[in-house]
């Protein structure tokens, strides 16, 4: 198993992930490899309120390096899936229990209140199974789960999770303190059994058990626009599914911190803060689509570089 982070903990105690433990965790393909092998990525995304949402997760899955994408949606957004990317393989969503994946990501884009109950049976199932899940935005009224799930909650989103686990409410100004935002996501991550991700300025992810919160700082305030989000659900997928299509065994943590830094150092790429310059509006298509720059950054050991020209507004 790739080994994580040396661990350099900063002064709030959090693991800060480096461009080091990225690649620690990227698997390039080889001579033996299959799109298979490379990992299968199965998204429940999209809806006919947000079709967007299932197109920007699947290109970020693609982008990310996934072998295999396919997506279960209805019609709508499953024909724009297909205009943006026709190497995606689609079906409907009566057929979630059916489909093989090396991991799943659900609820981008999707209003639990429109959900069909027949989809709420199929999406419990999945999660009471052994196969990794992202659970975005309209899925996380579905946790706790039994299955491995790494749960993406904005700070709205957070809270409600919170409150589904039975956890006390933090006020939003607790929130602002770094320390005291870590030891929620902590406790947040205990309480569902699972891994979450508190999506941010300052992204934190935690596992269940003792291993320090992880920190990634990796992005730009241009990354504040609908549907980035999105984009890093299908990221998170695409790493997810290489590990365990590779029999790695990483820790679920260690992956989703990684797609968060993948995430946003192609937020940087696509705004152009690097070198200093404080950069220009992205959109999340844009951010997608510089995943493959920075991988390919991450691989060849120069995105910690273009990290120390962050500008001091970035860091505010
Ligand atoms: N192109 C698309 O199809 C897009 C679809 N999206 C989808 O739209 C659905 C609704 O998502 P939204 O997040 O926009 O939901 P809302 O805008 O409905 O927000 C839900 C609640 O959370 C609060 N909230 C939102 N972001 C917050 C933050 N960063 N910190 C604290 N509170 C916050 C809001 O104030 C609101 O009370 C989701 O399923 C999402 O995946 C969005 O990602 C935008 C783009
Ligand atoms: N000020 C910021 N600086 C850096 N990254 C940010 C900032 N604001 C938001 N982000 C990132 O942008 C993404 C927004 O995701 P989310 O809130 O789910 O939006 P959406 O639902 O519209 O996709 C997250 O990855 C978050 O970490």
């Amino acid at each position: 198993m790739p080994s994580p982070s040396a661990g350099a903990l900063d002064a709030q105690g959090r693991l800060v992930w480096t461009g080091g433990d990225v690649r620690a965790l990227l698997r390039v393909p080889g001579a033996s490899d299959d799109k298979r092998t490379r990992g299968t990525v199965a998204m429940r995304t999209g809806s006919d309120a947000y079709p967007g949402a299932a197109v920007l997760g699947v290109e970020a899955a693609w982008r990310a390096g996934a072998g295999y994408v396919r997506y279960i949606g209805p019609r709508r957004p499953a024909d724009l899936v297909l205009a943006r990317r026709p190497e995606t393989v689609v079906a409907e969503p009566a057929s979630v229990s059916a489909v093989h994946a090396d991991a799943w990501v659900i609820g981008s884009g999707t209003d639990p209140a429109l959900r069909p109950p027949e989809e709420t049976a199929a999406l419990r199932h999945l999660l009471a199974g052994a196969v990794p899940v992202v659970v975005d935005a309209g899925a996380l009224d579905l946790l706790p789960a039994d299955a491995p799930v790494i749960a993406t909650p904005h700070e709205g989103e957070f809270a409600r999770l919170r409150a589904r686990l039975g956890l006390a409410p933090e006020r939003a100004e607790a929130l602002q303190d770094p320390a005291r935002r870590a030891a929620a996501v902590r406790e947040t991550a205990e309480a569902l059994g699972g891994t979450v991700l508190l999506k941010g300025a300052t992204t934190l992810v935690a596992g269940p058990g003792a291993a320090p919160v992880i920190a990634i700082d990796a992005g730009t305030g241009w990354l504040a626009a609908a549907g980035t989000g999105d984009v890093l659900a299908g990221v998170i997928g695409a790493l997810v599914a290489a590990d365990r299509a590779a029999g790695r065994g990483s820790a679920p943590a260690a992956l989703a911190a990684s797609a968060a830094w993948l995430h946003g150092r192609a937020g940087r790429l696509a705004a152009h803060v690097d070198g200093g310059r404080p950069g220009r509006p992205l959109v999340a298509l844009d951010v997608a689509e510089a995943l493959p720059a920075a991988i390919a950054a991450a691989l060849a050991d120069v995105a910690d570089d273009m990290h120390d020209h962050r500008t001091e507004e970035d860091h505010a």
